[in-house]
């Protein structure tokens, strides 16, 4: 049962071929993503990377799973991660290709032999419904609304760019409100899907900093998609201009704003092993 695991910028993931495991039928179970993703028991990830499959409209199709066993429609570090397996095993040979995840279809480019790789988000929205966000009250832009968790009120807006996100800005962020209010703001009713969390904090009109909660995932180091949607809101509230670096605990992802809210997402990928999963792991239940 081979397994391939990168991290980009810290949050990891773990590349696991459908065509390495014929006895898993379709994808993994609940109870199998748990345990592979799990740090004391499993290999150990923020996720895991279920392809290529084939897909209709794009090269190659992906599925993205979280570590609690649910399932993602989008991660830009899985993206990036996924791209470098192909280039690495040589699944691809053009530098420039799609995957279709469900949450959309993204371009990837190689950059440096796979160390850099560029990605083309698709474009973030605001939309109540496309989010979803509370979905009784009106349809609207989901800017600079109130969201009070435990002892305090927040000023929110949220996003999607085909997974959702809550984005709340602040004068200072630090990895204590992360694991303080990100398990709260997670779980929230305004939140149908459940949403993934960043405290934004703008540096200059060129930078921000990020601190994040991730759904599913708990806090991580680094995110892909919290990037595209926290340079997506500095910009829409007027913070930012188009050229933006992301600083987080694990490094920087730099976000290029286009027409219409387009992404460009480039950053790094780093290997760390490959190998074979003992069938022992999966007789232990997480
Ligand atoms: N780490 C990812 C986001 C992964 C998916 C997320 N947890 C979700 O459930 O939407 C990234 O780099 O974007």
């Amino acid at each position: 049962m081979r397994f391939y695991k990168y991290h980009a910028l810290g949050n990891d993931y773990i590349v696991l071929n459908p065509a390495d495991f014929p006895q898993w039928k379709s994808a993994p179970t609940l109870d199998q993503i748990r345990v592979v993703c799990h740090r004391n028991f499993g290999v150990g990830s923020d996720g895991i990377l279920w392809g290529p499959l084939p897909s209709q409209k794009a090269d190659f199709g992906l599925r993205i799973f979280n570590p609690d066993g649910s399932e993602a429609e989008k991660s830009g570090n899985g993206l990036r991660i996924f791209s470098r397996y192909l280039w690495d095993q040589k699944l691809v040979k053009n530098p420039d290709f799609t995957i279709e995840v469900p949450g959309g279809l993204v371009r990837s480019v190689i950059l440096d032999n796979g160390q850099l790789i560029k990605i083309a988000m698709g474009n973030v929205s605001f939309d109540s419904a496309k989010i979803p966000v509370n979905l009784t009250g009106p349809a609207r832009e989901v800017i600079n609304e109130k969201i009070t968790i435990l002892d305090r009120e927040f000023t929110y807006c949220a996003a999607t760019i085909g997974n959702p996100h809550c984005v709340l800005p602040l004068p200072e962020v630090t990895s204590e409100l992360a694991h303080k209010y990100g398990p709260h703001l997670e779980v929230h009713a305004n939140f149908p899907r459940k949403t993934n969390v960043q405290f934004l904090q703008v540096l200059d009109r060129a930078n921000i900093r990020i601190e994040i909660w991730e759904r599913g995932a708990g806090y991580t180091l680094a995110s892909g998609s919290s990037s595209s949607a926290a340079a997506a809101v500095a910009h829409r509230l007027g913070l930012v201009d188009k050229d933006i670096t992301v600083h987080m605990p694990g490094g920087k992802i730099g976000i290029e704003i286009g027409d219409n809210f387009s992404i460009m997402m480039t950053g790094t990928v780093n290997k760390v092993a490959e190998g074979d999963m003992h069938p022992e792991l999966f007789a232990v239940k997480v």
